[in-house]
């Protein structure tokens, strides 16, 4: 199972706290998130990840490349309602990736808990 994990500034505490509500689960799965979050989940949850580019600096586009040729299974994309981002096309462009390939995305923390563990009860503990 490839999932990419993906957080804006105000929402990493949240995603910290999910990868460590998550951490058995995560551990099996294979991680890739933009910079700045996968530095912080390998930091602060101990979590395996291959840490792409930041987002402003093309992380989001990276991950809609790889997802649109079906290298990524599962997104959770904890995004700030509440601040403007500088790479918003990215960000929208990424969302919109999702539903052009039915990859399901999780973009608030209670969509996130409910998505992983969905993961979890279907039996797709292993990569
Ligand atoms: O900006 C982001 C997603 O749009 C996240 O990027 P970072 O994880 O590098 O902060």
């Amino acid at each position: 199972m490839k999932i990419a994990l993906i957080a804006h500034d105000h929402k990493k505490d949240d995603i910290v706290l999910l990868a460590r509500e998550f951490t058995p689960f995560l551990s099996a799965c294979q991680l890739m998130a933009t910079g700045t979050t996968g530095r912080r989940l390998h930091d602060e949850a101990g979590l395996t990840v291959e840490c792409l580019l930041s987002g402003p600096f093309g992380g989001d586009l990276q991950i809609g490349a790889r997802l649109a040729v079906g290298d990524v299974d599962v997104v959770v994309f904890l995004r700030d309602p509440m601040t403007a981002q500088p790479h918003e096309p990215d960000i929208n462009a990424l969302v919109r990736a999702c539903d052009v390939h039915n990859v399901p995305c999780a973009t608030n923390l209670a969509g996130a808990r409910i998505l992983l563990r969905g993961l979890i009860l279907q039996g797709c503990v292993h990569p």
